[in-house]
């Protein structure tokens, strides 16, 4: 589903932000990638949503060669993965069902279809009942599941979470983190980048460590640390 093969990025002031990156990821996998402040998670996560061009080697998402996919298909990839920022980043002005019928009317979906879906998104997330707050009132958690409904809009294949619980106190934080569990349950590829060791030691998930850009441990079943 998604696979590097070599792949080195460098930036253009002569950072190695990647060094020689090799792994695979199938579908259905819930993979965690942890490792320090600038140790490449962030570029990873460009480099699959093409928001950045591997400077050699391949890229392959979905079975396709992607390194050198022309511009005008990047819409079409991005609107097989979901993502999700630690931000959160709701719209303020628009309450629960604002936020997603905004995304999903830029996006083209017909109004019949757009009423339809958005209680099946909010019951994938547990907000059902929340359509008419504003972010302001709702919790942080709760935020967060309204943008993790978002992400699941185009019902993608992968769903991409950056640190999504970074701004969520410990219990929370669990919450969001069994919400998507259960996405992944339900089919979805999970890729996920966390500072959180208690939340990579519980889960027992893959893990992928960074660090200075090379790969330093991939790890089924894996915890933050090395044993
Ligand atoms: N657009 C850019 N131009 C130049 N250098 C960059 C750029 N983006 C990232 N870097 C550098 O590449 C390296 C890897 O950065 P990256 O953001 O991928 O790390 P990260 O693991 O996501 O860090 P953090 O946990 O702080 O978000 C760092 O040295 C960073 O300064």
């Amino acid at each position: 589903m998604v696979e590097f093969k070599d792949v080195s990025k460098m930036y253009k002031n002569n950072v190695l932000a990647l060094d020689n990156i090799n792994f695979k990821i199938d579908e259905g996998e819930f993979v965690f990638v942890i490792g320090e402040s600038g140790a490449g998670k962030s570029t990873l996560l460009k480099l699959i949503l093409k928001e950045e061009n591997p400077t050699s080697g391949e890229l392959y998402l979905f079975g396709d060669n992607i390194t050198k996919l022309r511009n005008r298909r990047v819409p079409i990839l991005r609107k097989q993965i979901g993502v999700v920022f630690q931000d959160f980043r709701l719209i303020d002005n628009k309450n629960v069902y604002g936020n997603l019928q905004y995304v999903m009317e830029i996006l083209g979906y017909s109004r019949r279809y757009i009423k339809r879906e958005i209680p099946k998104l909010l019951e994938k997330v547990n907000l059902l009942g929340k359509e008419k707050s504003y972010p302001y009132q709702l919790s942080g958690g709760e935020q967060q599941r309204v943008s993790i409904a978002r992400a699941l809009i185009v019902k993608p294949k992968i769903l991409i979470a950056d640190e999504p619980t970074g701004n969520l106190d410990p219990k929370t934080a669990d919450d969001i983190v069994k919400a998507l569990d259960q996405i992944n349950k339900e089919g979805t590829t999970v890729i996920m980048i966390t500072h959180e060791k208690t939340i990579v030691d519980s889960m027992k998930k893959r893990v992928i460590h960074l660090e200075k850009g090379k790969i330093i441990r991939d790890e089924k079943g894996g915890k933050y640390e090395e044993n």
